[in-house]
């Protein structure tokens, strides 16, 4: 397993779950040291105590060293593929760099499984990478669709199981051997749709911009509903109630996040570009746009509440992961918003019970808070822009004794209104009255 981020790292313990004997390599030196000692690098529901089960079999060991990888007869390729520093393109650097140093170690019947998602043309090029290196070795590509949060779950259970592989007799030889490492329990009942290179690829960045595309659905009806005096959270579910449509990731708000969906939205933009096919997804820009104005509107209705100016003004900031039960900081909008509120002369606390030190790191200039009641104490506005279970099940009557001025704004729809409202709050929220 090559890179042992929020999805290597859980790829890894799984597959040693699954009974095979497993090497982790990672260039973190850091990562790779909490994984030696059975500790998660990074907060994951449930990773720990995979780590804890498989490291008892002996069966997953880590290292820095990619000569260590010699040995094994699938390779999976786990590693970041952000956006570039200078564009929307993906930056390849580093898949690059995993691939052409794991081709010095292959041997004749391995298999290379790319999992990083890459922009469509990307297994046909490493493919011959791999190859060049060592002509019996395949590369076969098999994106991943995890969701942080539900990692563990997600990649013992999945939706679906896409492989992208060669024509002919070793495009079955790489399927068969995929069969091996997904063999039951993972892939009983599982839909397993074998594909080619572009096909597994696209799937990919179609199956994140859908999502994108839904969140931003929601969320530009959002802004209907404001100026027309409606209610999203209503809508959403009159519309999630027709099957065709369906309630999931229809949740109007602060827009998406993440170290996925708005990266590979751009890279699929740039990608299409670059084939001439920019037009089939232009929608896209309005997709990231909309979701952009999510951040900004919430930055305007913070400085609407507080009388014209946010400048001098306490506001506690509850949520700094991009998504509850995360510690990941990655294009989180609340921290965005968080960041923005202070860059415009607010006095911003910022709690979240998993990502402070992520965003500390990030966003040192803002003060931080583990305890939520601390981070409320003396607040003019109280922004919970990361759902937590631990804020939408906060008492309201109790978070009124803390706070200067009982003013909440619900920037994920999160809370219980009737209930914040009866304990003399002044509730506020995107897309609804
Ligand atoms: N995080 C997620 O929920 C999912 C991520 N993906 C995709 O998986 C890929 C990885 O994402 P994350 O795990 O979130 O990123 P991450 O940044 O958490 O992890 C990437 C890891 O690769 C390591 N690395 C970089 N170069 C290396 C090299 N040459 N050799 C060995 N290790 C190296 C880094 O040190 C880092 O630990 C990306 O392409 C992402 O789009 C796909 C599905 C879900
Ligand atoms: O490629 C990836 O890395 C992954 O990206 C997303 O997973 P993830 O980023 O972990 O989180 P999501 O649950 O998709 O949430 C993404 C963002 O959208 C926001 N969101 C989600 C749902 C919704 O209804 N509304 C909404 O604003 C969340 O708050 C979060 O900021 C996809 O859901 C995974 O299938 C995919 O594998």
């Amino acid at each position: 397993m090559i890179g042992l981020g929020y999805l290597g790292a859980v790829h890894a313990a799984s597959m040693a779950k699954l009974g095979h004997d497993v090497v982790g390599v990672d260039v973190d030196a850091s990562k790779v040291e909490a994984l030696a000692a059975g500790k998660s690098p990074f907060f994951e529901p449930g990773l720990e105590d995979l780590l804890t089960e498989v490291g008892e079999t002996g069966r997953l060991s880590v290292t820095t060293d990619m000569a260590d990888v010699a040995g094994a007869r699938v390779h999976f390729v786990c590693v970041g593929t952000p956006q570039s520093a200078d564009g929307y393109a993906a930056d390849l650097t580093y898949v690059d760099a995993a691939v052409s140093e794991l081709a010095k170690h292959l041997g004749p019947d391995d298999l290379v499984v790319g999992k990083s998602t890459v922009p469509v043309g990307t297994a046909a090029r490493l493919a011959d990478v791999v190859a060049g290196a060592q002509p019996g070795a395949i590369l076969a590509w098999n994106p991943e669709f995890l969701r942080e949060g539900f990692a563990v779950k997600d990649t013992l259970h999945p939706d679906r199981i896409v492989y992208g592989v060669p024509d002919g007799e070793r495009g079955e030889r790489a399927a068969a051997l995929l069969d091996e490492v997904y063999a039951t329990p993972l892939s009983e009942g599982i839909p397993r749709i074998v594909t080619d290179y572009p096909t597994a690829e696209l799937v990919k960045v179609a199956a994140n911009s859908f999502l994108a595309t839904k969140i931003s659905f929601i969320n530009a009806m959002a802004e209907l509903c404001e100026v027309a005096g409606g209610d999203v959270t209503q809508l959403a579910d009159a519309i999630g109630h027709d099957a065709r449509i369906g309630r999931r990731f229809l949740n109007a708000g602060l827009g998406f996040g993440g170290g996925c969906l708005p990266k590979d939205i751009r890279a699929f933009m740039a990608r299409a570009g670059e084939l001439g096919a920019g037009d089939a997804v232009e929608f896209l820009a309005d997709v990231d746009d909309i979701n952009n104005r999510r951040r900004a509107r919430m930055v305007d209705l913070a400085t609407e509440v507080l009388g014209g100016s946010v400048e001098g003004a306490r506001i506690a900031v509850l949520g700094a992961a991009f998504k509850p039960d995360s510690d990941d900081i990655r294009d989180s909008p609340a921290l965005d918003v968080a960041a923005r509120l202070g860059q415009l002369g607010a006095r911003v606390t910022v709690t979240d019970p998993e990502a402070i030190e992520n965003a500390r790191r990030r966003q040192p200039q803002l003060h931080y808070e583990q305890d939520v009641e601390d981070a409320l104490r003396d607040a003019d506005a109280v922004l919970v822009l990361t759902e937590w279970r631990q804020f939408r099940e906060l008492d309201p009557v109790r978070a009124g004794e803390l706070v200067a001025r009982r003013t909440v704004l619900d920037g994920r729809n999160a809370l219980d209104r009737e209930a914040w409202t009866a304990a003399g709050w002044t509730y506020r929220a995107l897309g609804r009255r």
